[in-house]
């Protein structure tokens, strides 16, 4: 028997904007709950603010969008933190904060977030650490850190709540070649344990590395490598 899986994201005749301005028209896609997706398109095509409008960071004013089962074009402000913790957002700088710990940074999150029991808290955060490779790192303050190591500390941030899909905007742009690769097969491993990934990215490398689906901002639209050819060469 085949079941049909339910798209995790499901844009339909979106437009993206920046204040009044439109950065994308007629914006169509669908994201399936296990897939790797890179976001592509030369600098200021719109990924950003692509990403933004997908967790409610901008709003959406035309067409329509569901994500994680929340519909965008209808989302109220006080549902926003609902569906941001199911969704596990990682940034190209690392926005920890400087003057706390790695174990305060995590706990700030899941307080945030509606934690309240200490020994799951620690039990969680332990979770987490192990999984990016830094078990050892929970006392360390960020400056302690290198850059590959922070950023896996907001991967580790990212996944406390299980998000069903992780979005990442040029999560390894500020890292050398050899630490973002690392941090590229962090994510791999995180997709191939069931997490969607939704990944804007300059890096030319990596596309060509890996022939995952390719979404390309050009000229307003945005293309996809499901239904058309796309140049990655033209990317930058
Ligand atoms: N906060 C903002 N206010 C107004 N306009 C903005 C804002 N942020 C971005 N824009 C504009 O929106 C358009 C798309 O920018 P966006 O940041 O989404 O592109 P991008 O593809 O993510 O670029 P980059 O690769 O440089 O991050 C650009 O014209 C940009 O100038």
């Amino acid at each position: 028997m085949v079941f049909s899986k339910q798209p995790i994201i499901d844009v339909k005749g979106a437009v993206i904007f920046q204040g009044l301005d439109t950065v994308l028209q007629d914006v169509n896609f669908s994201i399936e709950p296990d897939e790797f997706v890179f976001l592509i398109g030369r600098t200021g095509s719109g990924k950003s603010s692509l990403l933004k409008t997908l967790y409610a960071d901008l709003p959406l004013k035309m067409g329509k969008a569901e994500i994680v089962g929340f519909h965008l074009e209808k989302i109220k402000r006080n549902e926003v933190p609902f569906l941001r913790r199911k969704l596990g957002i990682v940034f190209q700088d690392f926005q920890l904060f400087p003057d706390r710990t790695v174990a305060e940074n995590l706990f700030f999150v899941m307080r945030a977030t509606g934690w309240t029991d200490r020994e799951k808290m620690k039990n969680r955060m332990v979770e987490v650490l192990m999984r990016v490779g830094l078990a050892d790192a929970a006392t360390k303050m960020p400056h302690q850190l290198s850059g590959g190591e922070q950023q896996r500390i907001v991967i580790a941030r990212a996944l406390i709540n299980q998000p069903s899909i992780l979005l990442a905007d040029e999560p390894t742009g500020n890292l050398d070649p050899d630490v973002a690769d690392g941090i590229f097969k962090l994510f791999q491993e995180i997709n191939n344990e069931g997490t969607a990934i939704l990944m804007a990215t300059h890096n030319h490398d990596l596309l060509r590395k890996y022939p995952y689906r390719v979404l390309k901002c050009e000229k307003g639209k945005l293309l996809d490598s499901k239904t058309e050819d796309i140049s990655i060469n033209t990317a930058y």
